[in-house]
């Protein structure tokens, strides 16, 4: 009965490893602060089918790595500190590809002094890191934010869309258009690969000039865009993205629609020229796409487990 039932993607590691690091080579402190998970995936099925943990490289042995190379290497940015866990343990025996994640939160310093910080920014900084095979096997790079929260009190219109009997909705020239920003994008193949070689490319990469540069133009376009649909607002953050960062091949984005409906106060001998609004939290429209760049290919490897 047993040899009926066919086992598969086996994965193991450590979730939301929380490292915090400080650099104190001058008395201007800097902090890297990230919520870390690993994922192993290789010749591991003896510990499914018979519990036999030889070939396990046990999760608190994961969590344990992410300090050590954090203390080894240290932590220029979530990226650069994702390839060095994949370089570590895509040598590992039994490992046949790996699968890393990252979010790293913000903290601007005060100014008082060099080693005082408050958190700062709603957004996170999101990575992932993810390999297949060994040593010299492939690897692919993600950069990303979440929970970029925008809103625009004018320049944004939403007509021309079919009606038929279920359909309420005004047609409108002027709305609140409001959401909240998860985009993910892949850094060209050139820049990942674990071995010795290919992780000096992964130099050549400034994945924080990176990030800044994706982040403002996803603001700017945002804000520059008369938007006729939240859609047509994506498709210009994402193609200002492509333009403004030559490291990236590709970018998704998805974005619920936060709703903002015009309150009626006319019975309360009240007009409403755009002025009173009513903040829903559900339901909202989920809107999300993805640009590649011209010539640019595909990589859906890059993608497993990125949710
Ligand atoms: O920008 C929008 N896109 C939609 O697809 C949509 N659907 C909807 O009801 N309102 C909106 N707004």
């Amino acid at each position: 009965m047993m040899a009926d039932h066919v086992l598969s993607d086996l994965q193991h590691g450590k979730a939301e490893c929380r490292v915090v690091k400080v650099d104190r080579a001058s008395e201007v402190h800097v902090l890297h602060d990230l919520n870390v998970t690993t994922q192993l995936r290789g010749d591991f099925a003896t510990a499914y089918t018979e519990g036999d943990n030889t070939h396990v490289h046990a999760t608190d042995t994961q969590k344990n790595s992410v300090y050590a190379l954090a203390r080894e290497h240290g932590i220029t940015s979530p990226e650069a500190f994702l390839l060095v866990l994949a370089e570590h343990w895509a040598a590992q025996p039994w490992v046949t590809g790996t699968w890393f994640a990252a979010e790293q939160f913000t903290w601007e310093r005060l100014a008082a002094n060099g080693h005082s910080f408050v958190r700062s920014g709603q957004d996170t900084r999101t990575a992932w890191v993810q390999t297949y095979g060994s040593v010299d096997g492939e690897a692919f790079v993600l950069g990303g934010l979440k929970d970029l929260v925008v809103l625009k009190s004018t320049g944004s219109e939403f007509h021309g869309f079919p009606r038929d009997r279920f359909t309420t909705l005004a047609e409108t020239d002027d709305r609140i258009l409001a959401t909240s920003v998860s985009a993910t994008w892949r850094y060209g193949s050139r820049q990942a690969r674990p071995s010795q070689e290919q992780a000096r490319s992964t130099e050549d990469i400034d994945f924080d000039a990176a990030y800044d540069a994706v982040r403002a133009a996803l603001l700017d376009a945002f804000a520059t865009t008369h938007s006729l649909a939240l859609q047509q607002t994506i498709h210009a953050m994402a193609t200002a993205a492509l333009d403004a960062c030559a490291d990236i091949d590709e970018i998704r984005i998805e974005c619920p629609n936060k709703h903002h409906f015009l309150v009626d106060l006319a019975p309360f001998g009240l007009d409403n020229p755009g002025e009173v609004f009513f903040a829903a939290d559900r339901p909202y429209g989920l809107i999300s796409a993805t640009v590649t760049r011209s010539g640019a290919e595909a990589e859906p490897r890059a993608w497993v487990g990125v949710g």
